[in-house]
């Protein structure tokens, strides 16, 4: 399965949400994309899942056009949205049911793919608890179930992380990142670290405009040389775009610049969050 992006552009009224992107987006890892808010990582989700039509541009899914032809990705599309729909008399088994029942599940393959969803997503205890005393994360969590029931070959969330807890977290990384091995799973964050270990491609959209496509790997060695730490100096003052971290020996500050930007400063390996903010901010061409 694979998805090609042909120069997709998006327009509300004067405001061009997205500009031309252009990728080819494959299995084998997570597809993480990311960028400020307001860089158009909804707006580009609503046009991989056919809830809106580019103002130009083409999205093909195995060589079929999606604009023309959207039941071709519905078909095979699990999709959470930002906000996570819920119906609060249900409980979560009685939920995921109703929603089986509607896309033609057949009641025993959805008895039994409910059952192992609730179990991955650690809700096995609380089946039978009414959503509406479901705490964010555990809402959270339903609805990624939600997403992934009927076996989708096409997985695409919406900053899924929101509400969850460290552990949790942890736990819905590992679970995208072992369904990406085989099948398309399209990951929008704002948080570099919830994809970090497990994205297998990286889009940076800035303004609307893809600004990165590739490995994290190779954002990471473009960024390479660009990351300077140092000890903050008595009575100086912090760069607004620098970043103030803990380390044993005290506060540092940590700096993006192409030249050495103190005598005290020492390069440092970027993190991947350097590397976005980066290229981001247009300190490095990747
Ligand atoms: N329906 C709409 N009508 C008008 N402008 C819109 C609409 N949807 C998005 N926009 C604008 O398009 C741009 C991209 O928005 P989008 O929601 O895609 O960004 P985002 O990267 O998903 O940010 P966030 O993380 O905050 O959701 C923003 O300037 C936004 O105001």
């Amino acid at each position: 399965m694979e998805i090609e992006l042909q120069t997709v552009t998006k327009r509300y009224g004067r405001t061009a949400a997205l500009q031309g992107v252009s990728a080819t987006l494959r299995p084998g890892g997570i597809i993480g994309l990311v960028g400020p808010n307001g860089a158009g990582k909804s707006t580009l989700i609503r046009q991989l899942t056919t809830l809106e039509r580019p103002t130009s541009g083409q999205i093909l899914l195995d060589g079929t056009d999606i604009v023309a032809k959207p039941l071709a990705m519905r078909r095979v599309l699990g999709y959470l949205p930002q906000q996570v729909p819920y119906e609060p008399a249900l409980d979560a088994r009685g939920y995921l049911r109703y929603l089986a029942a509607l896309r033609n599940l057949p009641s025993k393959a959805a008895t039994a793919q409910i059952d192992s969803l609730l179990v991955a997503l650690h809700l096995g205890d609380v089946g039978r608890k009414k959503l509406a005393d479901f705490s964010g994360g555990m809402r959270q969590r339903v609805g990624i179930a939600a997403a992934l029931l009927g076996d989708p070959q096409v997985i695409v969330v919406d900053e899924p992380t929101t509400g969850l807890d460290p552990v949790e977290r942890v736990g819905l990384r590992n679970l995208l990142s072992e369904l990406a091995q085989t099948r398309l799973v399209i990951v929008s964050t704002h948080i570099v670290s919830d994809i970090e270990a497990v994205a297998g491609q990286l889009l940076l959209l800035r303004h609307g405009q893809l600004v990165f496509n590739g490995t994290p790997g190779a954002l990471l060695t473009a960024t390479a040389g660009h990351v300077w730490e140092m000890p903050i100096e008595p009575g100086g003052t912090v760069a607004p775009d620098a970043a103030l971290i803990q380390t044993a020996d005290g506060l540092r500050v940590r700096v993006i610049a192409a030249q050495q930007p103190a005598a005290v400063a020492e390069a440092v390996a970027p993190r991947l969050e350097d590397a976005c903010l980066a290229v981001m901010e247009g300190k490095v061409d990747a």
